[in-house]
């Protein structure tokens, strides 16, 4: 199945403060999606944007906003979010290890994708259910830094999670 590569800047670095203006940039540029950067300060030690934020960005574009959400508690983002115009809805696999079949149904009834996104430590192999099950997960975000910072350093040794072999052995 031929896949399309698609650009998704993470808007983590912009100046809030001017954010329309900075998605329309990365827009101008080429930019396919907005990856729109979501912590609680609880799952990672770090607290950036929320619904009001998404909300706010969505009266200004009508752009894909691919959320990830660096949340302990993602079910409780799913509805503000998809109030507030989220396009993906990409949850950890780390906080959904019992409710990842409700989390991924409730996702899709509010309208939104839903992807699954795993740090650097979980093996490749935690997500597969999520991609095998009967309603999966539309998307799969591998994590090539420790979530909850921009401007880390990219951690080669996280391709081989995303290599023909690992997929393929799970296909
Ligand atoms: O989720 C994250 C970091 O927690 C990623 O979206 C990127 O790490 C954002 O940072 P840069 O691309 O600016 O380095």
């Amino acid at each position: 199945m031929a896949v399309t590569p698609k650009i998704a800047p993470s808007m983590l670095s912009s100046d809030f403060a001017n954010l329309a203006t900075e998605a329309q940039r990365m827009l101008d540029f080429g930019a396919d999606w907005l990856h729109m950067d979501i912590m609680d300060g609880h799952f990672v030690p770090n607290l950036t944007i929320g619904a009001p934020v998404i909300e706010s960005l969505r009266k200004h574009t009508k752009a894909y906003l691919d959320c990830h959400l660096m949340v302990t508690n993602p079910l409780d983002y799913v509805e503000p979010l998809a109030k507030a115009g989220a396009s993906g809805f990409t949850f950890h696999v780390e906080t959904s290890k019992n409710d990842w079949k409700e989390l991924i149904q409730r996702i899709k009834s509010h309208g939104m994708r839903p992807g699954i996104s795993l740090k650097p430590g979980t093996p490749i192999e935690e997500v597969f259910p999520l991609v095998e099950a009967e309603n999966p997960v539309e998307m799969v975000l591998v994590m090539t830094v420790e979530p909850g910072f921009g401007g880390q350093k990219f951690m080669p040794e996280m391709m081989d999670k995303v290599s023909p072999p690992s997929f393929c052995t799970y296909t």
